[in-house]
């Protein structure tokens, strides 16, 4: 087939997509633009002018393959599911062995791992590859995680280190492992990114019911927090949505807008996937769950006037600076827990499925570029770059002092408001998670003599070795 001159393509002109190809665009990089509905890929050319030399939109995907070089590598950014498949069931038939295909959308990871071997012995490769970073984040450095075989990423390295956000000058990209570990990576950045705004609304709620404090005065918190400890991107847009006025009413816009929370599924995909593997991911969990309650709004209707009298004490909260700062460390501790428990699960995937995962890469790559990036993340990649094994970052030297002082205000946080009433599903099940975790003397020898007796499951002794059965009286 006649070689094209376009460096690399893009499939799907949507949000992420037709960003994506801009970055690259603008990077110097010519980009065979597609989509489904054809007229978006030409928009994305005739909407840039400053960039159009280097954007080549193709009609079909026939002139997409001919329009790039050989190897091709086509990059798909459409919707997770059954728009990949088909994408890539069309485009197969028109690509050469030794082309890779890249999906680059967010995807469940097993897909991954079964695209792949779909393509097995046909000669062309296939990559899958988590983005971050939204809209701007695509247009203007994305943070990404790629999987797939190592020799495939040779191919891909050149555009994305050119293309990704910068962390001190160091590209937020990196080959994490091989099928699907990349978009496993980017399913516990999503798990992540879930809790943190759950914490974040969890305090915004103690903020607004506890402390009757209007949105405004909330932003002038977050932005604050945002100079020390919590700094990140999430923080900073929590403080410019809280700050954000509605024109036509002049109304706080927060305040008009509908509480029930989208999802396409990724945070599902997390929790899923650590359950699988019998981590507990309870604060990504919770903030999961926390997601789908949301959405209930009628039935949660119902269930205010059932239960509107109920006994609660008066909220105990203070807006004052003792009372932010205890709210500010309940968060940071918080947080620690919740990406000790995002990190567990791909410490485990890791062990499972032989990925070798660099843990403290992919800190390194998430501190700029992506949704969850903070300092915060460069703290956790120095506790991976000391040459010892972090067995849980709460067991890491450099978080114990943190989390043993910070857990005394979490402790307090999550006792008001659940005296008060106000729910903390997630900052509790951090709580309830650290506090497990630390305990050296658990009650599941409780949960093992309830399962001998009704299912002689057996279980193991302090005292002897080997597992036991024993006769328990008859019930
Ligand atoms: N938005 C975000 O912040 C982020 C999104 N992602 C992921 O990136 C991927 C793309 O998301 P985003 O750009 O936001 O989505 P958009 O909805 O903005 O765009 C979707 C694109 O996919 C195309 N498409 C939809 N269905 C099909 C189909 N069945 N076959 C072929 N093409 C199809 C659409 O074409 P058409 O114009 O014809 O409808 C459109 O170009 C998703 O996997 C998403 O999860 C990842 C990180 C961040
Ligand atoms: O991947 C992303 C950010 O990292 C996307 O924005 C994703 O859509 C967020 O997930 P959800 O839509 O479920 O909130």
């Amino acid at each position: 087939m006649a070689n094209g001159t376009a460096d690399i393509g893009v499939i799907g002109m949507g949000v992420m997509g037709a960003n994506l190809a801009l970055n690259m665009a603008e990077k110097g990089f010519k980009v065979a633009v597609q989509n489904r509905t054809p007229d978006k890929a030409f928009a994305v050319r005739d909407d840039n002018p400053e960039l159009a030399a280097n954007v080549l939109p193709a009609e079909t995907l026939e002139d997409f393959v001919k329009s790039l070089k050989s190897p091709r590598v086509a990059v798909f950014m459409v919707p997770a599911g059954k728009p990949v498949d088909d994408e890539m069931a069309k485009l197969i038939p028109l690509l050469e062995a030794g082309d890779l295909m890249v999906d680059a959308g967010n995807a469940d990871f097993n897909d991954t791992v079964r695209r792949t071997k779909e393509v097995e012995g046909t000669g062309i490769k296939f990559t899958g590859m988590g983005v971050s970073g939204g809209e701007l984040g695509a247009r203007h450095g994305p943070s990404m995680m790629v999987g797939g075989a190592r020799d495939t990423y040779p191919l891909l390295e050149p555009v994305l280190t050119k293309i990704a956000a910068k962390y001190k000058d160091q590209p937020c990209v990196a080959w994490l492992g091989p099928d699907g570990a990349g978009h496993f990576v980017k399913t516990i950045h999503n798990g992540i990114e879930y809790a943190d705004m759950q914490m974040i609304a969890e305090i915004y709620g103690i903020m607004r019911d506890g402390l009757k404090l209007e949105p405004a005065k909330m932003a002038e918190v977050f932005r604050d927090w945002n100079t020390r400890e919590l700094s990140s991107y999430l923080i900073e847009i929590t403080a410019v949505n809280l700050d954000e006025k509605d024109l036509e009413t002049d109304r706080p816009m927060v305040d008009l807008i509908v509480d029930e929370a989208g999802q396409k599924g990724t945070g599902r995909w997390a929790v899923i996937e650590a359950q699988k593997l019998g981590v507990g991911a309870t604060t990504l969990e919770a903030a999961v769950a926390a997601r789908g309650l949301s959405s209930r709004r009628d039935e949660r209707g119902e269930a205010a006037k059932l239960y509107s009298g109920v006994e609660t004490a008066p909220a105990q909260f203070f807006a004052d600076e003792a009372g932010f700062s205890e709210l500010e460390s309940a968060l940071v501790t918080a947080k620690i827990i919740a990406y000790a428990q995002g990190y567990a699960a791909m410490a485990s995937a890791s062990d499972e499925f032989g990925w070798n995962l660099p843990l403290g890469t992919i800190a390194e790559i998430w501190r700029a570029g992506c949704i969850i990036r903070s300092h915060f993340l460069d703290d956790i990649a120095k506790a991976y770059d000391k040459g010892q094994r972090v067995v849980n970052i709460l067991q890491s030297p450099d978080f114990v002092g943190r989390v043993a002082k910070g857990q005394a205000a979490l402790r307090r946080v999550v006792a008001k408001a659940s005296l008060g009433g106000i729910p903390v599903p997630a900052l509790s099940a951090a709580l309830a998670y650290f506090d497990d975790y630390r305990r050296e003397r658990g009650t599941a020898n409780l949960i093992q003599a309830q399962r001998d007796l009704f299912g002689a499951h057996t279980f193991r002794r302090f005292d002897r070795d080997g597992a036991v059965h024993h006769h328990w009286p008859a019930v």
